[in-house]
């Protein structure tokens, strides 16, 4: 396990100097995961002989080039959401609808890492269509949390999360409509990026809610998150909605001074129903924070209080009609028996979608229906524009914002399973940075009573992830977090 401990930048040098091939780095990673699976279930397929081919390709590749000529990612495998595609690869969304669908072409961001020389090894689980907060969704049964096998690694992108803790992934790239990277990176007490609306390209992700997703690297440390985002960025022909805007290597700033900085503490975020124990470790991380040099202010984000209502109208809404499309023509799933092509749409979905992604596609089509869409749908959009002007008028004053990234530590399996409320209200601090579009980062700062992690979050202005990417290795450094648990 030595070699998939260490960060994406020595593997790099590593491999550079020769002094280890991208077959024993693969072999390692195998190893671990055969060793680690049956007690996590943190990956949906693993694609052993592609990624052993692809390997050898890259140990012959690595004879014949010198130390400069060696890319990013060269030989390093990179472990993927199962809601985003690569080509060849089996895509499930973790659902029965899609079970045998392979994927025809790769995602833009596969497509980027793979240019870097990055392999592809598995597939992590997740809720199903990303919907959930506990990886509980998923039709190929739960993720369970590294730390404690009782417990929930958080969701969606749960897998994902508890492969890198596990160190059965070096590092993942997963998706975040609603909290769903930062979220289970703090559960798992790994690092969680969620980019700026349009930074990176979602061409390749299924989409659940068009206006909210963004795909973001769940990495062991802050300077790997770095590193993968250097690489994802970008605008990109095929989605439309990725901006036109300059990439900084986001490397270059890291370990820039913090002195002098702003930071605000929203005063709707460390309010009751949180874990004693996790606002103490927030408050305290922030205390570092002010030895380095940084002011902290309180500050007030009003409209906090409306967020997840609104996301719970917004998401559904376009879930609805995003998942319109998986309707046993198009796509692999169709029901056996039925009379006549509605009969077969209504058995399909009937047959092949979970309670979950029932309700939501249920919830969405009674707020856009004609009815009820001024009444809600309409509502909530102006109240998400509410909620972007709080973040606007905070960074007038401050230049990022802490809080915590939820509200508790890891909950345990079927805990929150009869409540989807309950479910819902777990991503309350997450929500609003995906309402306005936001960048925020989840990181490690320290542990509650009974060993479990607690995450705190950095939220940025628009394509700002340099500052909160800057704020938050700094901060890794000062706390240093064990963030390896015993499995
Ligand atoms: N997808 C996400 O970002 C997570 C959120 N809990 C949801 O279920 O919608």
């Amino acid at each position: 396990m030595e070699l998939l401990n260490k960060p994406l930048k020595e593997l790099n040098r590593l491999i550079k100097e020769k002094e280890v091939k991208p077959s024993e780095l693969l072999k390692e990673l195998l190893d671990r995961i055969e060793e680690t699976e049956p007690k996590l279930n943190a990956y949906i397929t693993v694609c052993e002989e592609e990624a052993v081919k692809r390997a050898e390709i890259a140990d012959r590749e690595l004879e014949k080039l010198s130390k400069d000529e060696v890319p990013e990612l060269f030989g390093i495998p990179i472990s993927i959401k199962d809601n985003i595609n690569v080509e060849n690869v089996r895509m499930t969304c973790a659902s029965k609808i899609l079970e045998n669908f392979i994927s025809p072409y790769d995602a833009t961001v596969v497509k980027k890492l793979r240019e870097k020389g990055a392999i592809f090894a598995g597939k992590n689980n997740l809720d199903e269509f990303a919907m959930g907060s506990s990886t509980e969704t998923s039709y190929f049964g739960p993720t369970r949390n590294p730390w404690d096998l009782e417990r929930v690694p958080g969701g969606s992108s749960g897998g994902s999360a508890a492969a890198v803790a596990a160190r059965s992934a070096i590092a993942s790239l997963g998706s975040d409509t609603g909290g769903s990277i930062r979220q289970p990176a703090a559960l798992c007490g790994v690092v969680g990026l969620k980019p700026t609306y349009g930074r990176v390209s979602r061409f390749g992700l299924t989409a659940f809610a068009s206006s909210l997703d963004q795909i973001g690297p769940i990495t062991k440390n802050v300077e790997d998150a770095a590193y993968l985002l250097n690489v994802i960025s970008g605008q990109d022909a095929k989605d439309a909605t990725s901006a036109r805007v300059p990439v900084p290597d986001f490397l270059a700033g890291l370990n820039n001074e913090v002195k002098g900085l702003k930071a605000g503490l929203p005063k709707e975020y460390f309010v009751e129903g949180i874990e004693p124990e996790v606002k103490e470790k927030v408050l305290e991380a922030v205390k570092k924070l002010e030895s380095l040099g940084v002011e902290v202010e309180e500050i007030s984000l009003p409209h906090t209080e409306y967020a997840v209502e609104t996301y719970y109208i917004i998401a559904p809404a376009e879930a609805s009609s995003n998942l319109g499309r998986f309707d046993g023509v198009r796509y692999t799933y169709r029901a056996k028996d039925y009379k006549g092509l509605v009969d077969m749409f209504c058995k399909t979905r009937a047959e092949g979608f979970g309670d979950e992604v029932k309700r939501r596609i249920m919830i969405g089509t009674y707020t856009l229906s004609a009815g009820y869409y001024d009444a809600y749908y309409l509502k909530a959009q102006k109240v998400r524009t509410l909620i972007y002007q709080d973040f606007e008028k905070a960074f007038e004053k401050v230049d990022f914002i802490v809080t915590p990234t939820s509200p508790t530590t890891a909950f345990k399996l079927g805990e929150k399973t009869a409540d989807p409320i309950k479910m819902y209200l777990s991503d309350i601090f997450t929500i609003a940075v995906n309402l306005a579009g936001l960048p925020a980062i989840s990181i490690p700062c320290g542990f509650d009573g009974k060993g479990l992690p607690i995450g705190l979050q950095i939220i940025g202005k628009a394509f700002d992830e340099a500052t909160i990417l800057n704020v938050a290795n700094v901060l890794e450094k000062e706390l240093k977090v064990n963030n390896l648990p015993e499995l």
